[in-house]
């Protein structure tokens, strides 16, 4: 390859591509070593001249951030320059000789417990630092962790920040209004996919990716449990201790404020062991025949983790969110992407649940993913007027209600796909209300257009955040984040509004219309 890019560095090799520009292996041509190194070229997806000058700005804000993190710690590579040329904008960075971890694992397998935990001790160091220079790394994975040669230490690459400010969206008063999340479906917990990333977001991910290490599995591999969110794993390791599962399990917990609030906490509970922290779930290993339903949310097969924009988000900096704006405009290429799936998708129906689950919410349950939601626009309509009576011709449903309390509409929900994606769409097309079965836009053809979707497209669906926004004792209203894993393995997430109807006669919530 002849390229020389800035008139000083000799590309070699292209080591990857996504989103955001590609990768190259250089020679520094002024160097007297020609020292190699890595270029990580950056374009902007707005491209045009008057977001030129922002974008310009916030690159050398954050070019100054990796400088100042990769001269702090040999386990983040050294900034060596960064430059636009053409329009765009590169970093070169320090090579790091080393394998990553997936490409470790495709070597030798599963790691060891003392290997994950030597790998977890040197790196969460590494994340109170940069924490502590309050940056989230937000994008850490097996895939962006190397293992270097010289001394087998974990070094963190591929810091999310930078590929932010390529994806923020500037109103014209120069004001970003959105930005496109940086994560990767399944390492990142799902406050980050809503674009608001906390510390506790790297735990998550780095507690997935010593899953992975663990298990060899993948996190579309492993099923949740539709009740908690729980993500079922330990009986991939058997031989992992309590003490590392412990560890593990409250790092991936699904709410942050039951995760540990620092890295230097999980160190602590990594060196001292499982008894001085109180876990967020005790450490049983998940009974074989009793479980519940889980969600299969993988079809099984191996693929690349991408890093992908999943949906529009905030600043990188948690302290400094982003105006609230970003579900409404702005890039959104994810949701606009599954937008043309939920035309196709949005047919939902939902199960009473066998449950034990307290009476329907009568206010909406606040969080910071809703705080975001609460600020789109509300187009769903008021539960309050007519209720069609949902009335399904054919009743097959096999989950039946064994208890008089209302199953709540989040868990409906949660039933409802677990139906779907154990191939039972009779039982899941008569938990639509009639009306909505007779929806011609979505079912041109009834309920051959509904198998038509869930059977012959879709491979699974997963249900990552469920929101309910407003209650009364006859209708709910939720917003919804699903991903689903296509038959043709691509992953398309999705945001959902559902309006849920309260179904008297059969004690049961069915979905009386989407958005
Ligand atoms: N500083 C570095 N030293 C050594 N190898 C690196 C360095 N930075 C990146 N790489 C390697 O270069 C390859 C491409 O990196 P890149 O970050 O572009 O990954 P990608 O998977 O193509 O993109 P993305 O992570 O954005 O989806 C990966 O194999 C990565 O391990």
């Amino acid at each position: 390859m002849q390229t020389l890019l800035n008139n000083r560095y000799q590309v070699i090799d292209t080591l990857g591509g996504g989103g955001f520009g590609e990768t190259f292996l250089a020679e520094d041509t002024q160097m007297p070593s020609r020292r190699r190194c890595v270029i990580k070229q950056l374009k902007p997806i707005q491209n045009n001249p008057q977001v030129y000058q922002l974008v310009q700005e916030r690159f050398q804000r954050e070019a100054a951030i990796l400088e100042d993190l990769g001269g702090a710690t040999d386990q983040i590579p050294a900034l060596y320059a960064y430059f636009q040329s053409e329009g765009q904008f590169y970093v070169v960075q320090e090579l790091i000789q080393g394998q990553t971890l997936t490409a470790k694992m495709q070597q030798q397998g599963r790691f060891s417990e003392s290997a994950v935990k030597e790998i977890l001790v040197n790196l969460l160091p590494v994340l109170e630092y940069i924490h502590s220079k309050r940056i989230i790394h937000r994008d850490i994975k097996p895939d962006n962790i190397i293992l270097r040669d010289r001394d087998r230490k974990p070094v963190l690459i591929d810091f999310g920040a930078v590929r932010e400010t390529m994806g923020t969206v500037f109103n014209s008063q120069g004001n970003p209004t959105s930005s496109i999340v940086i994560g990767t479906p399944g390492y990142m917990p799902s406050e980050q996919a809503m674009g608001r990333p906390v510390f506790s977001s790297d735990l998550y991910s780095l507690g997935m990716t010593a899953i992975y290490l663990l298990t060899g599995k993948q996190p579309q591999e492993l099923e949740t449990d539709p009740r908690t969110g729980e993500i079922i794993w330990s009986h991939y390791a058997l031989n992992v201790s309590p003490t590392l599962a412990g560890v593990i399990d409250k790092a991936i917990a699904y709410h942050p404020r039951d995760r540990f609030a620092t890295a230097r906490e999980m160190l602590q509970a990594l060196q001292i062991g499982a008894n001085t922290f109180p876990p967020t779930q005790p450490y049983n290993p998940p009974p074989v025949a009793s479980t519940p339903p889980t969600i299969p949310v993988s079809p099984g097969v191996s693929y690349q983790q991408q890093t992908i924009p999943v949906s529009p988000g905030g600043s990188y900096q948690p302290t400094n969110p982003q105006p609230t704006h970003n579900g409404q405009k702005g890039v959104l290429i994810a949701s606009l992407i599954a937008g043309g799936l939920i035309v196709g998708a949005a047919i939902i129906g939902f199960a009473i649940a066998n449950n034990k689950q307290p009476q329907i919410a009568q206010s909406p349950q606040p969080s910071n993913e809703s705080a975001t939601i609460r600020n789109q626009p509300q187009e769903t309509a008021t539960p309050n007027t007519t209720i069609p009576s949902p009335t399904p011709s054919v009743q097959v449903s096999p989950i039946t209600p064994t208890s008089v309390e209302r199953p709540s509409p989040e868990q409906a929900i949660q039933n409802y796909f677990a139906i779907i994606n154990q191939g039972q769409f009779p039982t899941s097309w008569n938990l639509l209300a009639p009306s909505y079965q007779n929806n011609r836009k979505l079912h041109p053809n009834g309920y051959l257009s509904y198998i038509d979707w869930w059977g012959n497209r879709v491979q699974s669906v997963y249900v990552s955040q469920v929101n309910l926004v407003q209650a009364n004792e006859n209708a709910a209203t939720l917003n919804t984040n699903l991903e689903y894993t296509m038959k043709t393995g691509k992953t398309v997430p999705a945001k959902v509004t559902f309006l849920l109807l309260w179904d008297a006669e059969n004690s049961r919530w069915v979905v009386g219309d989407t958005r």
